[in-house]
This record gives C-alpha cells, sequence and structure tokens, in this order.
C-alpha cells in the first residue's frame, strides 16, 4: 500500500460535481502536485485530505491508517497533518520563532530548541527568530509558514498555492528551496497549484486536473512527453495540434511527414487523428526533405528563438531554434520532426 491513498472520492456542493471518483497515490517522502486551472477542484481535494471537508463518497488513508472510510473519518486535528496556505497566515502578534513553535506544545524544552534550531537554519532565517512576520519579506514569511508546519513532525504536510503571493523571479528559486527542504526532512507532501513550473520545480509526481477529474497522475517527465490526453498536452508546455491520418499499418500522415508509428497503433481503417507537437522537436532546415514552411514570426528569447511557421495547408506550427541561426520572416524554410517528440490523439 502507498503511503497516501486517495481512493475514488466524489464530492459535491449542491448540484456540482468538483471531485469525479479521484484516485491518486504517493510513496512515503514523495512530493505530490495538483495541477489545472482556476475551479477544476484542487483546494476542495487537499481540504477533503486535510479533514476540513468531508467527501460524499470513496476513502482517505495516509500511512496505512483510514483518514476517512465508509461515510466516517478522523477530526482534522487528529490527522497530523500540516498545513501551508497560499497567505501564510502566520500569527502576527508572534515572534519568527513563537510562530515556529506554536504547533510543538508536546515537545521537550531541547528537542524544541533543537528542531526550531535546525528548522531556522535550512530556511535561511537564523538571526531572524525574534523578528514579527510584518518584519520579513514575502519570501521569508513563506519560509516561516513551512517551518512553523514541519516542526510538529507531521505525517504529511499540505501547501495550497504556496507561492502564489510572491514574484514570479522569486517563486521558481523558492520552490526549488522548498523541495530540498521538504525532501531533507523526509516528509511526504501535497501541493496545490495552478503553476505549472512550479509543479515541475517540486513534485515527484504531478496530477493534472480538470472538471473534478485527474486526467493523468505521473511524474513530470510522463506528463509531458507522453500525455495520455489532449487536454493534458494542451495544459502542460507549449505545442502544436495538427491534423493527420493514421493507416492500418501504423503510419502516420501529416503536415509535417509520414512515419510509421508502430503497427500497433493501426487502427482498422484510416482514421482522422490530431497530432501534438512539442516546439522542441521540429528542427529547422534552409532547405531539404521533409515539410516546407513560412516563417511566420519569429520572437527572440535570449537562449533560444521561438518561431511561429505556417504549412501549406495553413496549419501552423509552433518551433523552437537557435538564436544565431539567421531566420527571416517572410522566408520559406524545411522542417523535419523529431518521432519522439509527436503524441496522437483520437
Ligand atoms: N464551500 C463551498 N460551497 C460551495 N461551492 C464551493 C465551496 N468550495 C468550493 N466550491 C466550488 O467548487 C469548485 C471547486 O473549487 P476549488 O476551490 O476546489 O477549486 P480550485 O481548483 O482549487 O480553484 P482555485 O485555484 O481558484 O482555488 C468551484 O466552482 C468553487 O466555486
Amino acid at each position: 500500500m502507498m503511503y497516501l491513498d486517495v481512493k475514488a472520492v466524489t464530492k459535491h456542493f449542491g448540484d456540482t460535481c468538483v471531485a469525479r471518483k479521484v484516485g491518486f497515490s504517493l510513496a512515503r517522502g514523495e512530493i505530490g502536485a495538483l495541477l489545472g486551472p482556476s475551479g477544476c477542484g484542487k483546494t476542495t481535494l487537499l481540504r477533503m485530505i486535510a479533514g476540513f471537508e468531508e467527501p460524499d463518497g470513496g476513502a482517505v488513508y495516509l500511512g496505512g491508517r483510514p483518514l476517512w472510510e465508509t461515510g466516517r473519518g478522523l477530526a482534522a486535528e487528529d490527522r497530523q497533518i500540516g498545513m501551508v496556505f497560499q497567505d501564510y497566515a502566520l500569527f502576527p502578534h508572534l515572534t519568527v520563532w513563537e510562530n515556529i513553535a506554536f504547533g510543538m506544545a508536546g515537545a521537550g524544552r531541547g528537542e524544541r530548541k533543537a528542531t526550531i534550531g535546525e528548522l531556522l537554519s535550512v530556511t535561511g532565517l537564523a538571526g531572524a527568530e525574534t523578528r514579527y512576520p510584518h518584519e520579513l519579506s514575502g519570501g521569508q514569511q513563506q519560509r516561516v509558514a513551512l517551518a512553523r508546519a514541519i516542526a510538529p513532525k507531521p505525517r504529511c504536510l499540505l501547501m495550497d498555492e504556496p507561492f502564489s503571493n510572491l514574484d514570479v523571479s522569486l517563486r521558481e528559486s523558492l520552490s526549488a528551496e522548498v523541495r530540498d527542504i521538504i525532501k531533507r526532512f523526509g516528509i511526504t507532501a501535497l501541493m496545490v497549484t495552478h503553476n505549472q513550473h512550479e509543479a515541475f520545480a517540486m513534485a515527484d509526481r504531478i496530477g493534472v486536473m480538470q472538471d473534478g477529474s485527474i486526467l493523468q497522475w505521473d511524474t513530470p517527465e510522463g506528463l509531458y512527453h507522453s500525455p495520455k490526453a489532449l487536454a493534458v498536452a494542451c495544459f502542460i508546455g507549449e505545442g502544436s495540434l495538427l491534423s493527420g491520418t493514421l493507416a492500418p499499418d501504423g503510419t502516420l500522415d501529416f503536415g509535417l511527414g509520414a512515419f510509421p508509428v508502430g503497427a500497433a497503433a493501426g487502427p482498422a481503417s484510416a482514421r482522422r487523428v490530431r497530432v501534438f507537437v512539442r516546439p522542441e522537436a521540429i528542427r529547422i532546415a534552409t532547405s531539404g526533405t521533409g515539410a516546407t514552411a513560412r516563417l511566420e514570426k519569429s520572437c527572440f528569447r535570449g537562449p533560444g528563438r521561438s518561431c511561429l511557421f505556417e504549412l501549406p495547408s495553413g496549419e501552423q506550427v509552433k518551433a523552437d531554434a537557435d538564436t544565431r541561426s539567421p531566420l527571416l520572416e517572410g522566408e520559406t524554410y524545411g522542417l523535419a520532426v523529431d518521432r519522439d517528440g509527436v503524441s496522437i490523439f483520437p
């Protein structure tokens, strides 16, 4: 059995279904992320695991023990779950030290001192222990919130959009830092975010959610390279959607060429398919075989150049180029596609 196990959890608010038999699991010490657009049900799922909301059906287990099963559950305060909220929710009248110590009433003086000392050190807050929350930056406040949630040694840590109040440049560096801290303490954690960069920087496993369902629960690499649904491909990273035909012998024919994608994939008769291609799977050449396309737009992005091509069919294709390539808008180029960077959907 996995450490955190969510099984076929359903939840309605009135007539609206916000969790449709949702299931996923995390091994001990793994970090998971629920990723999806606003309103898809991420926070409600997190709140059901925390015990702030009751499921209509399904079960939730933590470390082999039920948090919720057959319509009954442990009270939130008995679940030993740590929470980090979007707005940090620090106590404004308590110092950094007192905020972190808040949930450690059961620990002895020596243990409390050692744990808080270690947390201050790994979160880079040593020296700030007598300050109050309003005397800290947003990033520092978030680290205090994390330290406060970790200090009582929770069985699981839940984080609701933990970086959304921080500026973009801080989000990515802090998310990598927070991952290191959680890993160092060996805590099993689940976060909710609508930002894929945060999910990629933090999580070992990510669930892409849409309308109360998890479309795919997978590693970041699995989601990016082998999306199981078109909505997952489109939600994660960038790409182009082209139309094509899949023949019974497994040959895919579309705007960027024709090649076998495995006989096993072949339908009984030729079938129209949608083909999703990542920009980095396309190689641009001045001439040659493969497809030809007109460069419509080219945008310098420092390490790379984002290009938008138009195929003779009128379909548009995004491709990445080297910034040193002398590409001219309006000119025609050859495009070759890396077969592994192509995903096919009905
Ligand atoms: N207590 C509640 N009563 C009624 N409807 C609710 C309640 N809590 C959430 N909802 C509704 O359930 C749906 C899912 O909300 P939820 O907060 O879980 O989504 P989310 O994916 O976390 O979105 P966001 O990123 O905006 O927080 C939304 O339509 C929301 O309005």
